[in-house]
């Protein structure tokens, strides 16, 4: 006899229907060492929490009677199309999460029509991605005291066809996620940061207490780098340079005066607790930039609405740093696809349910802080 239903196969992927069921797969996925180090903010979390409850307290003023019929959320980041004004943040050592680490969430970002940032400290050499990215990836420094190195990174970086230089401005120390300390987070022997030190590098430099992060971060990033350098940068690549982890006016304004584009960024709670939630951040300093760069926002993005209320005051894109480690996690490649898929769906109708069928429809008015 037939059965009057086929059983769907078990898709854990297909039936996640929002990021936090990607998350709770990509958790599950995790040991220990690397759970703790993806999940962690600073000391009490204060900030890591205050990301994701600015954008909850935020309320939306939908307005009605308009067609939504072709709602298009495509847009532009330095001219490069989007099909949404999704991306992925960096974050380092991704083969924490699975082996075909940075290389599945480039493949990711290509076929999902996103942007990957890679990071400084990927597992996989840069022009490994930038093969696999395609040209849809940005590159994000950490500048480190080998100067020679550094230069060396960049050229590299362009070469490999990175479209932005995204330095890292927020982490002259890293912040203290006392999970990390605890358990004494080392990354795995199998693992090494291959565009600055090898695996053998890195271990010259662990001790036997506490995080090594703090370590390996002391032993190869520069610490004395003001604004007066930021010159020394421009003259080191040609590509537009966007400073990532800036929380106030004051600084923005001299981002811009600088020639930079700005991302807003705590770090995801990470650096230093109880700074500003990036949403919170993020009017004043589309005040004072006021047009003269870009402007984009990471932290505790995880449902279309929050990615609406950002666009709708004056982020051109929002990145996502651990919502695509979850997904990575969950499945890899196709993974970090579901993720971006089920978020830039939750966008179109969050659009459409707020009257805006074009990506510029979006307007500060839709928000009520
Ligand atoms: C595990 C992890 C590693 C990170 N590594 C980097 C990094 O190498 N460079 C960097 O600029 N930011 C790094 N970040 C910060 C992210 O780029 C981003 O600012 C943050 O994750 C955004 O918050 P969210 O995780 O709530 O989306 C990292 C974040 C996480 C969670
Ligand atoms: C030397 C490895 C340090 C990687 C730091 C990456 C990062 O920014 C983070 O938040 O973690």
């Amino acid at each position: 006899m037939t059965p009057d239903v086929q059983a769907s196969p078990n898709d854990p992927l297909r039936d996640a229907v929002n990021l936090a069921d990607l998350e709770a797969l990509g958790r599950a996925a995790l040991d220990r060492n690397a759970l703790e180090y993806y999940a962690s903010g600073a000391n009490d979390e204060n900030t890591l929490r205050e990301n994701r409850a600015a954008f909850t307290r935020a309320r939306l003023r939908p307005r009605v009677l308009v067609d939504v019929s072709g709602v298009d959320t495509g847009t532009s980041v330095l001219g490069l199309r989007l099909s949404s004004p999704i991306g992925i943040a960096p974050s380092a050592f991704h083969g924490l999460a699975h082996p075909d680490a940075e290389r599945a969430t480039a493949r990711a970002a290509l076929a999902g029509g996103s942007v990957m940032t890679l990071s400084t400290f990927s597992n996989t050499p840069i022009e490994t991605v930038g093969a696999d990215a395609q040209g849809r990836f940005w590159f994000q420094l950490y500048l480190l005291r080998d100067r020679d190195l550094s230069r060396s990174i960049l050229d590299r970086a362009h070469a490999a066809g990175a479209r932005a230089l995204v330095f890292t401005v927020d982490a002259p120390f890293l912040g203290r996620r006392e999970a990390n300390e605890r358990h004494r987070f080392a990354l795995p022997a199998h693992l090494s940061a291959p565009n600055v030190a090898s695996r053998a590098e890195l271990a010259q430099v662990e001790t036997d207490s506490g995080s090594q992060l703090a370590n390996y971060f002391q032993n190869l990033v520069d610490k004395t780098f003001t604004w007066h350098d930021l010159d020394w940068l421009r003259g080191q690549t040609p590509l537009p340079i966007i400073l990532k982890g800036v929380l106030t006016a004051e600084d923005a304004v001299l981002a811009a005066e600088h020639g930079c584009h700005v991302w807003v960024s705590n770090h995801g709670g990470r650096q230093l607790d109880t700074a500003i939630s990036s949403f919170e951040a993020l009017p004043e300093i589309v005040d004072a930039v006021a047009g003269r760069c870009e402007i984009y926002l990471d932290g505790g993005v995880t449902r279309g609405t929050d990615v609406l209320k950002a666009v709708a005051l004056g982020a051109r894109a929002v990145f996502l740093g651990r919502a695509a480690l979850w997904g990575l996690a969950a499945a890899g490649q196709p993974g970090v696809e579901r993720t971006l898929e089920l978020l830039q769906d939750e966008f179109r109708l969050a659009m459409a349910l707020c009257g805006a069928a074009r990506v510029g429809d979006l307007t500060p008015a839709l928000v009520r802080l």
